[in-house]
């Protein structure tokens, strides 16, 4: 069994259990009391490269990354430092997350919120839409198309904006063939958990212009921001990277500075 397949069954596992505790109708019901969503693709599609700052306490690749008692003291930070966007890692077996961080961060900040999860269900879309989610991570790997066009769909008929992952050229066939917006290049193979940059560098040109690039995963510092933004990326999402520093707005601050001017500037295709 794959790492994303045991992730997906544990995800599974979980989700029944919520299922029994708070039926779809209840969650649906407080998706739509819940404060409108923030206009996500606006906030990516502004000049210069933009920093999308995740919580991340742990992970399948990494374990134990960093203590985060209070995400919303974290995210504060990210977003003092000029985060675009706010990733929270809301998976709960391999990273530790939870929809209780969503909520705590959503209500700390004003910048939109990313949903990062293995989301293989509707009932997943409405919950992260009740607990204040403006983005919703769909990883194409995980999920067959037909379930990827209804998942999307279900996405933007909430009105939140869809992360779409991909990792290989196909996948990015399949995310555009979907209508997929805003399309994310994560340089970590799911099988071996290594990361290698160039992931995005190889599948980034095939995409429209019109579609915002997020280069995911590697980014340690300003130069791996700069690499990314020379290949075509919009924006970078990072984790591990901020997480472990020892300043996290100081940190952030550092890459919005690298994004505002990237000494290389990528020219549209
Ligand atoms: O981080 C992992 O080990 C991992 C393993 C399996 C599936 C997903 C995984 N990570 C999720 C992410 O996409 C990253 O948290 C995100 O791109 C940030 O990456 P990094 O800056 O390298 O922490």
């Amino acid at each position: 069994m794959s790492v994303l397949d045991e992730i997906v069954a544990g995800v599974r596992e979980d989700l029944a259990a919520r299922e029994a505790a708070t039926p779809l109708a209840e969650v649906k019901a407080a998706a739509r009391d819940a404060r409108p969503p923030l206009d996500a693709l606006a906030a990516l599609r502004a000049p210069g490269v933009g920093v999308i700052a995740e919580v991340k306490r742990q992970s399948p690749s990494r374990g134990a990354l960093a203590d985060i008692p209070d995400p919303a003291v974290l995210a504060r930070q990210y977003a003092d430092g000029g985060a675009r966007v706010i990733s929270v890692l809301t998976e709960r077996r391999r990273f530790g997350g939870g929809q209780a961080d969503l909520a705590a961060v959503r209500a700390a900040v004003g910048v939109p919120v990313l949903c990062k999860d293995f989301v293989v269900t509707s009932y997943q879309v409405h919950e992260a839409r009740a607990h204040g989610a403006d983005v919703v991570l769909l990883i194409v790997a995980a999920l067959e198309q037909n379930a990827l066009l209804g998942l999307l769909e279900r996405v933007e008929s909430l009105g939140m904006t869809a992360l779409v992952e991909v990792h290989t050229e196909a996948e990015a066939d399949r995310a555009l063939s979907a209508g997929a917006a805003v399309i994310g290049v994560n340089a970590r193979d799911l099988t071996t958990l290594q990361v290698d940059r160039s992931t995005f560098e190889r599948i980034a040109p095939g995409l429209p212009s019109e579609v915002v690039k997020v280069a995911e995963s590697g980014v340690r510092g300003p130069h791996d921001l700069i690499s990314y933004a020379a290949a075509g990326a919009d924006a970078v999402l990072v984790g591990e990277g901020l997480v472990t520093a020892g300043d996290a707005r100081q940190a952030v601050a550092d890459l919005v500075t690298a994004g505002a001017h990237p000494a290389t500037p990528h020219t549209p295709r």
